[in-house]
């Protein structure tokens, strides 16, 4: 399936016919791969039939997610890429109504349910910056400060020895000065998120394995979670999650006694998990494109994305 962009990050949605599987809903426009073909060959051949356009520089075709999803009466897999650069003007030659829609419009249609993960991929960055451990109100503004400088849109917050109040205190400090343009995701307890005013909350692995239901966030809220296997992706699935993080997949400074995962689990993860998932651990920004070919949303990390030489704070666990 192609998520087709224009020019302003648009993306193209089509409306299924009635009397087909999801009938009536929208879509990305795609359809099924044919014996001996490609992925990228079908998704060639399915956008000029279907809308009569041809996908133009093959190296702009990126994968964003790859989906196995149960319907009652079938399952599909589902292979999403990303089109930026296509001929012609798209237009519905099954007759079916096309709409160029906003990202962050796409939640007000009404798509299959295996589309929901894509949608969330869509909303998310490449680079997810997580804070190092600060200890102080003033290193949490640094912090703010640089992660809106380097234009970053979604970020982590977190800072397990901080004394509570102060965290609780910097957190709601930073939402209020970052305005509603990015999202600040922290990694808190159900309870501290409760009296903070961030909107997405991140669980830990072991506050994952306990929760028994996803807890409650505010609107528009996206829920996270760090695993390192198997049985936590699965956990992560069963509470809704929107994202995950997979740990670690290089040796790290951060976390000196856990084993690298290596990039052949992360892409071994990424073809069990059913929503994104970031790349953690020794990775940086120059790894964007290596977690993409396994299958990963993009890389996650503290130190790679920190100012630590320029305000001084330490990295911290
Ligand atoms: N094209 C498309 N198919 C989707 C989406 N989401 C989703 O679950 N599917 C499912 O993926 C399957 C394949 O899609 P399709 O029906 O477009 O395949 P196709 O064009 O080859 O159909 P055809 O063989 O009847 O020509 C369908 O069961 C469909 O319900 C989506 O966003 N776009
Ligand atoms: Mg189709």
């Amino acid at each position: 399936m192609g998520v087709i962009k224009d020019a302003s990050d648009n993306i193209l949605i089509a409306k299924r016919p009635e009397h087909v599987h999801m009938g009536g809903r929208w879509e990305f426009p795609g359809g099924k791969v044919e014996r001996n073909e490609s992925v990228a060959a079908a998704l060639a051949r399915e956008l000029h039939e279907e809308l009569g356009i041809d996908i133009t520089g093959d190296s702009r075709i990126t994968p964003l997610i790859t989906i196995r999803h149960q319907y009652a009466d079938k399952t599909v897999l589902l292979d999403v890429r990303i089109v930026e650069q296509f001929g012609g003007e798209p237009t519905g030659k099954e007759g079916q109504p096309l709409r160029w829609v906003p990202v962050a419009s796409l939640q007000d249609y009404t798509f299959p349910d295996a589309n929901y993960p894509i949608i969330s991929a869509l909303q998310l960055p490449r680079i997810l910056p997580i804070s190092p451990a600060f200890l102080s109100l003033a290193d949490c503004d640094a912090l703010s400060e640089f992660y809106v400088q380097q234009r970053y849109t979604l970020w982590h917050m977190r800072s397990p020895n901080c004394e509570r109040e102060v965290f609780i205190k910097a957190i709601n400090r930073a939402v209020e000065s970052v305005g509603v343009e990015v999202g600040i995701t922290v990694n808190a307890s159900v309870a501290e998120y409760e009296r903070v005013n961030a909107l997405h909350l991140h669980l830990n692995s072991a506050q994952l394995l306990s929760l028994k239901a996803r807890p409650q966030l505010r609107s528009g809220g996206l829920l996270s979670a760090s695993c390192h296997n198997l049985e936590e992706l699965n956990a992560a699935h069963k509470l809704g999650v929107e994202y995950v993080l997979f740990s670690p997949v290089n040796a790290t400074a951060s976390h000196p006694s856990a084993n690298a995962a290596g990039w052949s689990a992360l892409q071994a993860f990424c073809a069990a998990a059913r929503v994104p998932v970031y790349a953690l651990g020794g990775v940086g920004e120059c790894d964007v494109g290596k977690a993409i070919a396994c299958g990963a949303q993009g890389v996650a990390g503290i130190s790679a994305f920190s100012p630590l030489a320029n305000i001084g704070i330490g990295q911290g666990v």
